[in-house]
């Protein structure tokens, strides 16, 4: 049973990268099938609006909920999960793509502006599993490059996607913390050398410092990843 994904926007044109690469060969590969649906295919009147003003005041515009209801509805089924990107959601992780990956058909719903009334959550809550997400503390003009993000991470670890399996191991057996630094050919750039324990041969000497380094460059760079922080 393959993935499917719909993506509902007023920016259609954020999506086209998914047609290269990766994302695009799992199309191809029919292990995906990616939708994106204009919002604005959704509305009723003449000039297809999807904002308004906030109730209670504060700067900018609201997106509308019934636009909304009229895109899901015409997507959603019992196995569908709605995903809202918003910087008050739940964060985003390793662990919640693979669980994305594994799902039957998730609903990505792109907001803008100030985001989507929060009734088009409440609605939906009920019926289906609904997720607002986060991929980090910093704020985005929309959901568009969010959904992204998260599509990327999650359809990647589809089963059959990535061409070699193994990178995929060696993630999941990857030690608390950041990966060790990666070095190719030539084994000298610009008077830079290869570490020698690279170009050893010694396996064992090769993955301790392998461990050293991830655990070097995570006490510099993400000490909250470490045992016991
Ligand atoms: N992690 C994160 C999500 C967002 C986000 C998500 C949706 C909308 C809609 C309007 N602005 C938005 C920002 N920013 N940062």
């Amino acid at each position: 049973m393959p993935l499917r994904i719909d993506v509902i926007t007023i920016f259609p044109d954020y999506f086209a990268p998914l047609q290269l690469s990766l994302m695009g060969k799992a199309q191809q590969s029919g292990l995906v099938t990616i939708a994106i649906h204009d919002l604005r295919e959704f509305t009723s009147d003449r000039h297809r609006s999807v904002d308004d003003t906030p109730y209670g005041g504060g700067a900018g515009m609201v997106m509308t909920p019934e636009p909304w209801g009229q895109a899901i509805d015409a997507v959603v089924t019992d196995q569908s999960t709605l995903i809202v990107p918003t910087p008050a959601g739940k964060l985003f992780s390793q662990p919640v793509a693979a669980e994305l990956a594994h799902s039957t058909h998730l609903i990505f719903a792109c907001g803008r502006y100030e985001g989507i009334d929060q009734r088009v959550v409440e609605y939906y809550r009920p019926r289906i599993d609904v997720r607002e997400l986060s991929i980090g503390d910093y704020v985005l003009a929309g959901g568009d490059v969010a959904t992204l993000a998260m599509i990327e991470a999650s359809v990647r670890l589809v089963p059959g996607v990535l061409g070699n399996p193994e990178s995929l191991v060696e993630e999941s057996h990857q030690l608390p913390g950041v990966e060790y630094p990666s070095y190719t050919k030539p084994p000298t750039w610009r008077g830079l050398d290869v570490p020698e324990v690279l170009l050893s041969g010694h396996h064992d000497q090769i993955a301790r410092w392998r461990a050293e380094q991830s655990t070097i460059r995570t006490t510099h760079n993400r000490p909250d990843l470490l045992p016991g922080s």
